[in-house]
């Protein structure tokens, strides 16, 4: 019977401790391991250089002790009038004052330049994963959004990814070693000096989770704002010229309002712990220092002891306060890592491999083909119904439609940007090879998207960027075939001339005919014209598609328009409406011209 209720207990505790350790899985402690796993993976490159700070911030930590033991027999020797051991003493101090200055100086080189490494590696990798992130899913979050975890966050996490071990390390050690100095001395002020330590316990599960809240908003609020920003400066031209620049100057102070009153929130919350901390720190200071006096009153110790003691204890909560100060950091590191890892952890574009196989076959062209292709970006909501389409080397095939209908969801699948639910797209080589469009085909494609997608540099700069080592002939022939040549030997730096931002200083037409170069110069055996030539005239819009074809004869043109006058020189059409996408005869063809 005893045995039974002795195994009861023993099953109670238990299970009072599972309860316990799954209360602090269930809060947030279990995704702060998760994220710090993570910044470890980072670390653990710059192992060596972690030891090496450690060993450093150690040796300091022991010659400042050594300092402040010699200060103690200094004043004893000054009181006591034994001046023959002064010059020693004096070196001694002198001496681990200037090594502990030299070792933190190189422990601060050391630690910024693993900052700025880490902060390098992190940025490399988090900037190849998003460009390898599958196309909806990031697409998904706003550029400022990604902005802005790509510098705040990593920034964050890279300040203290090095550091925080190391701190954590050295103000063990101090709080030991100092601990250990005031107990040979006097057990009862070690005693006393050892009160600090319940301060760690304030850290309670309740305020870690309070913190990490808090540094989650701010970031996010961070984000809202660099978002906000990004799309303001983007679309300066847009905001002036309906006027609104005032609506977005409110909008402005309103987003800064938001983002001002969470960090007050945040500071308040920090305040008060700190508040907290402090009258504890200072309840066990006073008692420190009544202790000291009282036993310098009886005679028990001697100036020296009583400044010795005095210094360590302040050494003492010091090193907490570097444990304390350390918690924050790591749960705003935890909250940034966290911010990252959602970018990282989204899923990766699809590669096949035996997407090479084709590189050989360039030259005789490929036919791009759809069959049964069913695509919606949200469940339930069909943009792309049960369609077929296809295209072959020499021809020009144009997309044709209402606008919202789907032409450029079409370019997209062609891309291998987003996949059919249902259904194949796929491209066939001269010898019938057949591969699912996917990231490997993609180099396969020049694409020249709507909207204008020059960069600012000079016009070479623009092109070279799609082909490194481009010749300057090269470029001017490319330039020719999009008839851009047309305007730019006439300026005065011809190729050399400066473009600005999203091609200004040129008119949209002359940018759409730069930015058709570029893909020209790319020379890739499909070329993909999303209302590229939506701003040319009609001449030079079939002028530039009549030299696309003659160049390479084995091109296959994918062209969207609400133009006809494309139309005539198209082999075929497809309309993209009410979610199919049809293929029209000759005559279906020249109604809809007669319908634009
Ligand atoms: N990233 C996206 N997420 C969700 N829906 C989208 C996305 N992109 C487009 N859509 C939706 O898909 C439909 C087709 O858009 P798409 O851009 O393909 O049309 P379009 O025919 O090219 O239009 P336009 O001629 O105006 O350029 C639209 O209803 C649009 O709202």
């Amino acid at each position: 019977m005893q045995e039974e209720s002795k195994e009861k207990s023993k099953d109670a505790s238990f299970e009072s401790l599972r309860i316990l350790s799954e209360r602090w899985k269930n809060g947030t402690f279990s995704e702060i391991i998760d994220d710090w796993k993570w910044i470890f993976g980072y670390s653990a490159r710059y192992k060596g250089a972690i030891v090496f700070y450690t060993i450093l911030g150690i040796l300091s930590t022991s010659l400042g002790l050594v300092g402040s033991v010699a200060g103690k027999y200094l004043i004893d020797i000054i009181t006591g009038y034994q001046i023959q051991k002064l010059p020693l003493l004096l070196c001694i101090m002198i001496g681990s004052t200037v090594f502990s200055l030299g070792f933190e100086s190189v422990i601060n080189r050391i630690s910024t330049k693993l900052g700025i490494a880490i902060n390098n590696d992190i940025q490399a990798d988090i900037f190849d994963k998003i460009v390898d992130a599958d196309w909806l899913e990031i697409s998904k979050y706003a550029n400022g959004d990604v902005l802005n975890r790509f510098n705040g966050d990593i920034g964050t996490v890279s300040g203290n990814a090095i550091s925080w071990l190391p701190t954590i390390i050295i103000a063990v050690y101090r709080f030991i070693a100092t601990f250990f100095v005031i107990l040979h001395y006097d057990w009862v002020m070690a005693l006393i000096a050892f009160l600090s330590a319940p301060f760690l316990l304030l850290m309670s599960r309740f305020m870690i989770r309070r913190q990490r809240e808090y540094s989650k908003k701010v970031r996010e609020m961070s984000s809202n704002l660099m978002s906000f920003e990004v799309e303001a400066f983007y679309n300066f031209d847009t905001i002036k010229s309906f006027g609104i620049a005032p609506y977005y100057s409110q909008k402005m102070r309103w987003w800064q309002g938001l983002f001002k009153d969470i960090s007050l929130k945040y500071n308040l919350f920090t305040i008060k712990t700190n508040i907290v901390m402090s009258i504890l720190g200072s309840a066990v200071e006073f008692t420190a220092f009544g202790y000291c006096l009282f036993r310098l009153w009886t005679h028990d110790i001697t100036y020296g002891t009583m400044t010795l003691f005095l210094q360590q204890r302040s050494n003492l909560s010091g090193a907490f306060g570097n444990v304390i100060s350390i918690i924050p950091s790591f749960l705003n590191s935890s909250v940034s890592a966290h911010r990252i890892r959602e970018l990282v952890e989204l899923p990766k574009e699809v590669h096949i491999p035996e997407s090479a196989e084709l590189d050989p076959l360039a030259k005789d062209g490929f036919r791009v083909q759809m069959h049964g292709v069913e695509f919606s970006y949200i469940e339930g909501n069909k943009v792309i119904t049960r369609s077929e389409f296809q295209a072959a080397p020499g021809e020009i095939v144009a997309l044709v439609g209402p606008s919202g209908e789907g032409k450029t969801t079409m370019i997209r699948l062609i891309l291998g940007l987003i996949r059919p639910q249902e259904g194949e797209t796929v491209i066939i080589a001269s010898n019938g090879k057949t591969v699912p469009m996917n990231a490997e085909t993609r180099h396969l494609f020049a694409y020249v998207p709507q909207g204008n997608t020059i960069l600012s540099g000079t016009i070479a700069e623009n092109m070279r960027m799609v082909k490194e080592d481009a010749t300057d002939e090269e470029i001017i022939e490319a330039l020719k075939i999009s008839c851009a040549w047309d305007f730019v030997q006439h300026l005065p730096d011809t190729i050399n001339s400066r473009v600005g931002e999203r091609g200004r200083g040129f008119s949209e037409g002359q940018s759409q005919r730069l930015a058709i170069a570029r893909a020209v110069l790319r020379d890739a055996p499909v070329l993909l014209l999303d209302e590229a030539t939506s701003a040319l005239d009609v001449t030079t819009e079939r002028n530039v598609l009549r030299n696309i074809i003659r160049q390479r004869p084995n091109k296959t043109c994918i062209v969207t328009t609400h133009r006809p006058s494309v139309l005539g020189l198209c082999q075929r059409v497809y309309r993209v409406m009410n979610g199919t996408v049809t293929e029209l005869d000759g005559a279906e063809g020249a109604k809809m011209v007669e319908d634009f």
